[in-house]
């Protein structure tokens, strides 16, 4: 038996580009990937992080933002203990599908889903979305929300301890099991994005 006492599955989605996969690689391996290709299917990771002396072990699932995946990676939504909608804060579409992917947040995963909006790529001097904007979203959605550098890795540390912690809390107060089981991936990094990725929409 791993030497864990809590087990999460957190899952990130948002449009191609916003950067979900950076933000998955700093968090687990520290670092910022250079050429990073779009995530095909869906990508998996696992890091085991200690809060309050407990060992905690976050499954978490990096998801492709590409529409033609979408239906590989709704499946994964049913299991999530968390969910991550990632926009980018230099790129308006991708704020502006924001509704699209809280309509299929509200389809396919649990209602008991922690929900927790972030802006990414706060270091860019190139802001569409002002903070008070994302902010405002989340609060009209009943959702956390940060503001993240995957590149400069402000607040990604934060971000996943944060969560890890709150899971922690609602699974002791509502005597959650504290195993889940672990269903197969599909990996592989091949496609690259273009310029104009980011700004995919969703239907
Ligand atoms: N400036 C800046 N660029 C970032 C940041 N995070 C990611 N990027 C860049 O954004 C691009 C897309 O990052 P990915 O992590 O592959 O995006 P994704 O959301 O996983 O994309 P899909 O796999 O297609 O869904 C890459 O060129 C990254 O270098 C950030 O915090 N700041």
């Amino acid at each position: 038996m791993e030497d864990y006492k809590f087990l999460f599955k957190v899952v990130l989605v948002g449009n191609s580009g916003v950067g979900k996969t950076c933000l998955v690689r700093r968090f687990t391996q520290g670092l910022f990937p250079p050429g990073q290709g779009a995530t095909i299917g869906v990508d998996f990771m696992i890091k085991t992080v200690e809060i309050d002396g407990e060992k905690v072990k976050l499954q978490i699932w990096d998801t492709a933002g590409q529409e033609r995946f979408r239906s590989i990676t709704q499946s994964y939504y049913r299991s999530a203990h968390a969910l991550i909608l990632v926009y980018d804060i230099s790129c308006q579409p991708t704020f502006d599908c924001l509704p699209d992917w809280l309509r299929e947040i509200e389809e396919y995963a649990s209602n008991k889903v922690l929900r927790i909006l972030v802006g990414n790529k706060m270091d860019r001097e190139d802001r569409e979305i002002p903070i008070h904007v994302g902010e405002g979203f989340a609060q009209r959605h009943d959702m956390y929300f940060l503001e993240t550098s995957a590149k400069e890795a402000e607040n990604v540390e934060k971000l996943f301890m944060e969560i890890a912690a709150e899971l922690m809390e609602q699974a002791r107060s509502k005597e959650l099991p504290r195993y889940d089981t672990i269903s197969p991936t599909i990996n592989g990094r091949t496609t690259s994005i273009g310029d104009n990725s980011c700004c995919s929409k969703i239907s």
